[in-house]
């Protein structure tokens, strides 16, 4: 989708679906986070909660050449110019300044860029609705930002009542180094898994330990431990964890390495799996897609076919 016919479909979204917003989720005070969401009905897993585009937009490498009193004048300028309804949530964003509330609540995106490249021009942009979304490590909202546009969408059901959440890091390091990271941003993580008995965080980072060695040796080809159960073992493991964010990712590679065992069914019954993730998904990855659904059809045309059988003889 173009730019343009992408801006004016989240438009839309925007205006027909604000009156299914106010239905979805409410704005609450949260004991030791601020202001969270809240879900004022069952969220069923795949909705799409909250499709925006930015009220402020920085580009990353403007900002660090300008030196920090022509930058306030900038944003001054960039605020004036909005409309107030954008300026007083922008303001209304957590943080001392504008310069600090940019730090806390904003996101960091990518545009005209190849994903696995470093090419592309950064940003930082400002969403002031989702900049309400707490951190959880266990978080009920996944989000993508595609082009400017941040669309989210519930990765499980989620109860009447429950905080609506997404996170701020990637999820796979034990507790205390995800404490530390979050402590950089500024806070002390008062999330349930971060909150934890020390011997219930003890059996989670040891998961999370084994998901991190499971996916180095489901990468390597030349991995030997590798059974064709052991992209299963992943899914489980994160399923345990209850990542369901990651679900997706782990699905694919269980379907992959069924696929290079020479195991057909399995592998097909992983990439439907895979795919059914995917579709949750608030923009799924292109190339995943297309790859799982001719794994689910016939894995044998698939390029891993076989390849870690072929490797064994
Ligand atoms: C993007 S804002 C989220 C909305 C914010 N609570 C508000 O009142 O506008 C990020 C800030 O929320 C708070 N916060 C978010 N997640 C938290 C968590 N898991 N534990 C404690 N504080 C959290 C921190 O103060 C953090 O700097």
């Amino acid at each position: 989708m173009d730019q343009v016919s992408q801006l004016s479909e989240s438009l839309s979204f925007s205006l027909m679906n604000k009156q299914q917003e106010d239905d979805m989720f409410y704005e609450s005070e949260i004991p030791g986070k601020g202001i969270g969401l809240i879900a004022k009905r069952l969220i069923r897993k795949g909705e799409t909660v909250m499709k925006r585009q930015p009220s402020l937009l920085v580009q990353v490498e403007t900002q660090a050449r300008t030196d920090v009193h022509v930058r306030d004048i900038l944003y001054g300028q960039a605020m004036d110019g909005m409309r107030d309804l954008d300026r007083s949530r922008v303001m209304g964003m957590t943080g001392s300044d504008l310069g600090d509330k940019i730090d806390k609540n904003c996101f960091r995106l990518r545009i005209n860029d190849d994903e696995n490249s470093d090419s592309g021009d950064h940003y930082i942009g400002c969403y002031p609705d989702i900049a309400r979304l707490n951190h959880d490590c266990r978080p009920s909202l996944v989000y993508a930002i595609n082009n400017f546009t941040h669309s989210i969408s519930a990765v499980r059901d989620i109860d009447a009542g429950e905080e609506l959440s997404i996170s701020y890091i990637r999820l796979l390091s034990p507790r205390a180094q995800r404490l530390a990271q979050l402590k950089h941003w500024g806070f002390s993580c008062s999330c349930a898994h971060c909150t934890m008995s020390s011997k219930d965080a003890a059996t989670s980072d040891a998961h999370l330990r084994a998901i991190v060695g499971l996916e180095r040796d489901l990468d390597n080809f030349k991995e030997t431990l590798v059974m064709p159960e052991t992209g299963a073992k992943l899914v489980e493991l994160y399923q345990r964890e209850r990542l369901h964010l990651y679900l997706s990712r782990a699905y694919a590679q269980a379907a992959i390495n069924y696929a290079t065992f020479g195991r057909e069914d399995e592998a097909k019954e992983y990439a439907r799996l895979a795919l059914e993730r995917l579709g949750i998904e608030p923009v799924s990855n292109a190339e995943d897609v297309v790859l799982m659904t001719l794994l689910s059809e016939n894995p044998r045309l698939h390029g891993a076919w076989e390849a870690r059988l072929n490797a064994i003889k």
